[in-house]
């Protein structure tokens, strides 16, 4: 698959150009992994910057847990090399790697108090009790926990434990910070404020952290770059703003928030222009098509306009418009979602802003939007 369109955000730093050891400080390379004859990676290439917060970001069985698990130490691959901070750890075991893991379900030692948990890793390191006070007082207080240090765990509520299993995380100062689906035990609104507060408290703290998660949403709040896996592969390794608006195939653009697509047919037409004749007429894009190659175009819900059958206005040149019987009113408060009836895996969206009371259902509406805001990708290549 190939060929994207849409005016896209650029990355602020141009990744691939960077040969700086910071621009290098976890470098996964040509990793395998096979569980029982079953291949999960089959060369995996994974870098990334000190001090960023990187999201793996893919659905179920993708593999996202396994290269984190690698990156620990906790899985052993079957080839490849993990190297962080210049020194090769492919070979060390976890607990010598100096890389923390904070689990969906905290792992926290329920017979102890917040402070002996928030010190574990500070002893198994050799240190005192009196040498783990300050560091741990200090890492209580950068989760706002500090008034909790002799309470025991189990009072806590979800939200508060998952907040001192980042705080004996971090209180190790390590030099990697993995995070698998931390938040996705809490509640919505929990979360989200768990989202804010960690990306925070990583910036303060410097520290280099993946997060894992398969909620598309968390992973553009949370992270600087975000890396799209599918089927044990990474499919494109951006920032929000650039996944979102320039997704390099239909995977990462299904995956990466919702969008109206339709599948067609492209047709050479001599202008800058290639057509795609589709169930529901011309959609014309930038992208460079094959003459005669299926294609799948789409374009992000808020970039399209609506207007009642009856009443479209004149447009300029530049844009698409196809008609469509409204299938569905969404009115949701800040925003109102037209959904088109659609006979096959077409996808008719348009978001509005606010509520929007004069579309119902069966009304004929006409779908319009800009064709440089596009995207087509190409089946054939
Ligand atoms: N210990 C194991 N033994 C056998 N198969 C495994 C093992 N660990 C992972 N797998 C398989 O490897 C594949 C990738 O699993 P992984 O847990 O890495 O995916 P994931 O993207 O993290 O999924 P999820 O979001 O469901 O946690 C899956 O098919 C899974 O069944």
């Amino acid at each position: 698959m190939r060929t994207v369109t849409a005016q896209g955000v650029e990355d602020a730093i141009p990744y691939r150009e960077e040969t700086s050891k910071d621009a290098r400080y976890l470098e996964v390379v040509a990793v395998r992994k096979s569980f029982r004859g079953a291949t999960v990676m089959d060369g995996m290439n994974f870098r990334m910057r000190k001090g960023e917060l990187v999201s793996l970001l893919g659905p179920s069985g993708c593999g996202k847990t396994t290269l984190l698990r690698i990156i620990a130490g906790l899985v052993v691959a079957d080839e490849g090399d993990v190297v962080l901070g210049s020194r090769n750890i492919t070979d060390l075991p976890a607990h010598k790697r100096n890389v923390s893991v904070v689990f969906q379900n905290y792992a926290l030692f329920p017979h102890l108090s917040v402070a002996e948990n928030v010190a574990f890793g500070l002893k198994a390191r050799g240190r005192t009790r009196a040498e783990a006070e300050g560091p741990v007082r200090d890492a209580l207080k950068l989760v706002r926990m500090e008034t909790y240090a002799d309470k025991p765990i189990a009072g806590l509520s979800g939200g508060q434990q998952q907040r001192i299993a980042v705080a004996r995380a971090l209180v190790v100062k390590p030099d990697l910070l993995l995070l698998d689906e931390p938040f996705s035990a809490l509640d919505r609104k929990l979360r989200e404020t768990m989202q804010v507060e960690l990306k925070s408290l990583l910036r303060d703290s410097g520290t280099t952290a993946i997060f894992v998660t398969h909620d598309q949403e968390e992973a553009l709040s949370v992270s600087d770059r975000i890396a799209v896996m599918n089927a044990g592969r990474i499919e494109q390794f951006a920032s929000p703003s650039t996944l979102y608006a320039r997704p390099e195939t239909p995977f990462v653009m299904d995956f990466v928030g919702l969008s109206l697509r339709l599948h067609g047919r492209a047709a050479r037409t001599g202008d800058d222009h290639v057509a795609v004749e589709t169930a529901h007429g011309i959609v014309r894009t930038a992208a460079r098509l094959e003459d005669g190659e299926p294609a799948i175009v789409g374009v992000r819900p808020e970039l399209v306009r609506a207007y009642r059958a009856s009443d479209v206005p004149r447009e300029p040149s530049g844009r698409n418009r196809i008609e469509v019987t409204l299938e569905d009113v969404m009115i949701l408060g800040s925003k109102t979602m037209l959904h088109g009836r659609s006979e096959g895996s077409e996808r008719l969206v348009c978001e509005l802003a606010g509520i929007q009371s004069q579309y119902v259902r069966g009304q004929r509406i006409v779908l319009d939007w800009a064709i440089e805001d596009t995207l087509a990708y190409g089946a054939a290549a």
